[in-house]
């Protein structure tokens, strides 16, 4: 049986900090994971074994589990591998998070190899695509979730400022399978919108679990408008 699914309708909060950022370490992102449990999120996306581990055992809602990795010059770093895939799983994570372009792997392994793969130990998937087609392809390979992450990151896909509900409303209209709208969500009205265009939930992550890009945003708009 596949571990604890999402299958409310509502906010998941992505916590996640890279290395240098003030807040990167497991410990802070597990008290982030809580602060957002207690405020009524229904899921938590975390990136890295060790803040995969935390967040578990600080929440009770399930956790989307991700690594990001570099390897090689290819341009494929969410959870390139299964190798990757395999290890968001063992450090805890209910659903995991993988790279669902058909761009080449690292490991060499093509989407469906590794899809089935994980599906093979009953691990529940969340395929990051960028377009209608690849959405449309993942969820013909049977994964849990499409979710649009990786709209305006991969050069094909519209390069937007922000966030491609009309790619959430496209794939909601032609599967059924559970649409994730996820990336650069700042706005209630734009998650209420992506709701309303038929995501199953709206992901997101700087606007919440970032505060210096918080700072910045708000500043600039500050600059923007007064001279100061
Ligand atoms: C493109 C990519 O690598 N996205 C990553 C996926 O896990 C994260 O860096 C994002 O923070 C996450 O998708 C949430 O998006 P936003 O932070 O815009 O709300």
């Amino acid at each position: 049986m596949m571990r604890q699914m999402i299958t409310r309708r509502g906010l998941v909060v992505s916590c996640q900090a890279y290395q240098g950022e003030p807040l990167f370490g497991a410990d802070h992102m597990a008290e982030m994971a809580l602060a957002a449990e207690l405020g009524g999120a229904i899921g938590i996306r975390a990136n890295g074994t060790a803040d995969i581990a935390a967040i578990k055992q600080k929440v009770d809602i399930p956790v989307i589990g991700l690594v990001k990795q570099q390897i090689g010059n290819g341009p494929v770093y969410i959870t390139p591998t299964l190798q990757t895939a395999i290890a968001a799983y063992e450090a805890g994570a209910d659903i995991v998070a993988i790279d669902g372009t058909g761009r080449e792997r690292p490991d060499g392994k093509t989407l469906q190899e590794v899809v089935e793969a994980l599906h093979h130990r009953n691990i529940a998937v969340m395929a990051d695509i960028s377009t209608v087609e690849e959405g449309l392809y993942a969820a013909q390979l049977g994964v849990q979730y499409i979710s649009t992450t990786l709209s305006g990151y991969t050069p094909y896909s519209p390069q937007c400022v922000e966030p491609d509900i009309e790619l959430v409303r496209k794939l909601a209209q032609k599967t059924a399978i559970p649409v994730v709208a996820e990336g650069r969500f700042r706005r209630s009205m734009d998650m209420v919108e992506a709701l309303e265009a038929g995501a199953q939930f709206v992901v997101v992550g700087s606007a919440i679990t970032r505060p210096q890009f918080l700072t910045e945003h708000y500043w600039k708009a500050m600059q923007d408008t007064v001279k100061l």
